[in-house]
């Protein structure tokens, strides 16, 4: 049989099972959490974030030069079929989810995660700050820079930019979620599939003991995370600290906005899947 086989190496590699996969989006909580910290940990300058979207503009150019340098050329998605790009979202004016495109590398690829970052969890994280044992006019929490006006604002873009990309990294392996999810009962999905019915492949792929599992889990971990910055700061209370209670209340929000664009993801991979 080796002598007829074709002789172009070929890898088929087999869909990940559901302990699989939820084992990697699992392993990408810790360093979400431990960035979102470390983000809160370096005050927050508001008009960044609002009228002319300053990180937006940070980060543009280097998407621009990843793209340009062929940093995105990773491939297609190598699974046994042709993957459609599943359609824009809801805010996206663009398709998000290239034909292939896995990893989405790009930091801003989903318009809702930049809106939910910049709308919602940027405030969360100035509380946060706030909240910290540390001097209103101090540029961080462990060394004072002098220059009032520019409060470590490379730093701060850089902690965004990286957050940004772990969000959207995260959500985006909700495709293979969701090719988990229709292989595994490939009879259910094809009807709705083909009735383009969302609202029932919502139901059917929602599994709402794993997202509490998820929510208590980042609970956990954004409770240790800050802590031992508190610890690190020599603070008596470390376990009670307004800085643990916001920053806790940023990472429920920031995993429930997760899970809910995830959710999303898949829907719509599995939407296009027969396509
Ligand atoms: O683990 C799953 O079953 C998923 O679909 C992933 C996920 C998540 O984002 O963590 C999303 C939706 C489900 O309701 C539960 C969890």
């Amino acid at each position: 049989a080796a002598t007829t086989a074709s002789t172009k190496p070929q890898t088929v590699f087999t869909v990940p099972g559901l302990t699989q996969i939820r084992e990697i989006l699992a392993l990408l909580e810790a360093p979400i959490i431990s960035t979102l910290v470390a983000r809160a940990a370096l005050p927050v300058d508001l008009s960044l974030y609002s009228s002319n979207l300053t990180l937006l503009e940070f980060i543009a150019p280097r998407e621009l030069i990843g793209e340009l340098t062929g940093r995105f050329d990773y491939g297609t998605l190598e699974f046994p079929y042709t993957l459609p790009g599943p359609p824009a979202d809801k805010i996206s004016k663009v398709n998000p989810f290239t034909p292939g495109t896995f990893h989405l590398d790009k930091f801003t690829p989903n318009s809702n995660l930049t809106v939910f970052y910049t709308k919602t969890l940027i405030p969360l994280i100035k509380a946060a700050n706030e909240a910290l044992a540390t001097p209103a006019s101090s540029s961080s929490v462990f060394f004072h820079l002098n220059n009032v006006t520019n409060p470590d604002i490379d730093s701060a873009l850089n902690l965004d930019a990286t957050l940004l990309a772990l969000l959207a990294h995260r959500s985006s392996i909700g495709k293979i979620v969701g090719e988990t999810k229709y292989a595994s009962n490939v009879t259910a999905y094809t009807p709705l599939i083909k009735a383009k019915d969302a609202d029932s492949i919502r139901v059917l792929l929602t599994n709402v003991a794993q997202e509490t599992s998820v929510l208590t889990e980042a609970a956990a971990d954004s409770f240790t995370f800050a802590q031992d910055w508190e610890v690190a700061q020599g603070a008596t209370n470390a376990s009670t600290t307004a800085f643990i209670t916001a920053l806790q209340a940023a990472a429920a929000a920031t995993y429930r906005e997760l899970i809910d664009i995830t959710t999303e993801v898949e829907i719509q991979y599995i939407l296009a899947r027969l396509d």
